[in-house]
């Protein structure tokens, strides 16, 4: 006998109705805090924006590639004070192991680079699109995660992969009509702090743990920064010479500090040269405050950034040439960026310019009565087999229901089988913009 409408977890069989049991509870249907479901509207804005990353990628000669979302924990474990590291979204598995979330891509890929070793011949073009995670209190009503588009060059020391990396930025940008009125990059080398550190016998391995520190300096009050320094081991004398060189916004200013000899100023006069073949110029600006919030930067860094100044980092990267060996892996110049997927929506809707991606079927196909639905499905495959996206009617429904779905759905032709037509090997056709109404036979479907 038919299950009674609360068997079977309450949803009733044919003959039952969809009466929820009395005692079930509705659950939560959002999805838990900080994260996002993908309905097929926000799906649809989702694949245009990745696919505008992977042709991109693809246009740069770039592989792609992909890791778990889980990892080893020891994977992200720097002891630069990183915000990364505070909001790791880490726990201890079954099997008592610690893992986390990842929160970025590039350690995952550092981690196969090693394993791959030589039979992954240098240099490696790889991006990767791929969900990050972070574990924030929701306090401050941030998301829990997003969505990185990844590009990085292994092996190529010369400052031309990070003039490559940015060109490839910008040919993103253009392709969705940012231009470099709305966007432009900041440009330093975390080879500018270094030299002033290696000025005051600052020991190198305080380096990562003093950009971290002073890449909060749009964030913290100065007097904290300065606190902050001190208290990692930095002598007055060269806190007051960082802060000050930090306001350096022109190259020209810069070499008149450090001379013309020096990486920091040899590699920025390298890229600005190098942007100017590449023809983004108007795109790039040196700007000394630049730092990144990542300890494993050791040269050139850069972040994308609205003119406007509304918005957080659209992107950012640079180059990591020790990140490798830190993983007991050879000592492999490396370098690349991360673009999340958020920052760049908030900036297409402020400019007007997301795209309208409504759903595209190009037939529907409707029975026009009960005994008609095998033909109907004999339809469907036919266009189906031509490539044409099908709506096929799946149960007898009104005409008028039938044309509100396939205004709904934007179908371009209603393809009717009657059984007149259909006798005759022929089916219904209705140009739905233009009302033309034909019949047709199969085979010139
Ligand atoms: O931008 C840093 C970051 C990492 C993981 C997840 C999210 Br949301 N944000």
């Amino acid at each position: 006998s038919a299950p009674s409408p609360t068997e079977n977890g309450g949803g009733g069989g044919r003959s039952g109705a969809l009466v929820p049991a009395p005692e079930m509870e509705r659950i939560d249907v959002n999805p838990p805090k900080g994260t996002r479901d993908f309905p097929p509207e926000e799906m649809r804005l989702r694949n245009w924006l990745f696919g505008h990353f992977r042709e991109v990628s693809r246009l740069f000669g770039f592989e792609e590639v992909d890791f778990p979302v889980l990892e080893s924990e020891a994977l992200f474990i720097r002891k630069a004070g990183e915000e990364i590291r505070d909001q790791l979204y880490c726990f201890e598995d079954r099997g008592n192991r610690r893992v986390a979330l990842r929160p970025e891509l590039t350690p995952s890929l550092a981690r196969l680079v090693i394993q791959k070793g030589k039979s992954a011949p240098l240099p490696l073009k790889w991006f990767a699109v791929g969900q990050c995670w972070r574990y924030e209190r929701m306090t401050r009503g941030r998301r829990r995660e997003h969505y990185q588009w990844n590009m990085d060059i292994i092996g190529v020391p010369e400052v031309t992969a990070e003039a490559e990396l940015i060109s490839s930025i910008v040919t993103f940008f253009k392709r969705i009509g940012i231009t470099s009125s709305d966007v432009g990059f900041k440009v330093s080398s975390r080879k500018v702090l270094q030299e002033v550190l290696r000025c005051y016998s600052v020991p190198d391995e305080l380096f990562g743990k003093v950009c971290i520190i002073i890449d909060k300096i749009e964030k913290l009050p100065t007097d904290v920064i300065k606190k902050d320094l001190k208290s990692a081991g930095i002598a007055e004398e060269a806190v007051q010479e960082l802060l000050q060189l930090l306001t350096v916004k022109s190259l020209t200013k810069l070499e008149e500090k450090l001379g013309h000899a020096g990486e920091a100023v040899t590699d920025l006069k390298q890229l600005f040269w190098l942007a100017e073949k590449f023809g983004y110029s108007e795109w790039i600006q040196f700007d000394a405050s630049v730092v990144r919030g990542l300890a494993y930067y050791t040269g050139i860094v850069f972040e994308g950034f609205d003119r406007e100044g509304k918005l957080r980092a659209i992107c950012g990267g640079g180059r990591y040439d020790r990140l490798l060996s830190t993983f007991g892996g050879d000592d492999i110049p490396a370098c690349g960026f991360g673009f999340g997927d958020a920052v760049i929506v908030e900036l297409l809707k402020e400019k007007g310019l997301l795209p309208d991606l409504g759903l595209e079927v190009h037939d529907i196909v409707c029975a026009l009565d009960h005994d008609l639905l095998g033909p109907a499905a004999t339809v469907a495959t036919i266009l189906r087999e031509k490539g044409q996206s099908v709506d096929l009617v799946l149960e007898s429904k009104s005409l008028k229901w039938v044309f509100k779905r396939a205004a709904r759905i934007n179908a371009r032709r209603l393809i009717l089988v009657g059984n007149t037509e259909w006798q005759k090997g022929m089916v219904g056709v209705k140009i739905l913009s233009s009302g033309e109404q034909f019949e047709i036979k199969l085979n010139e479907l």
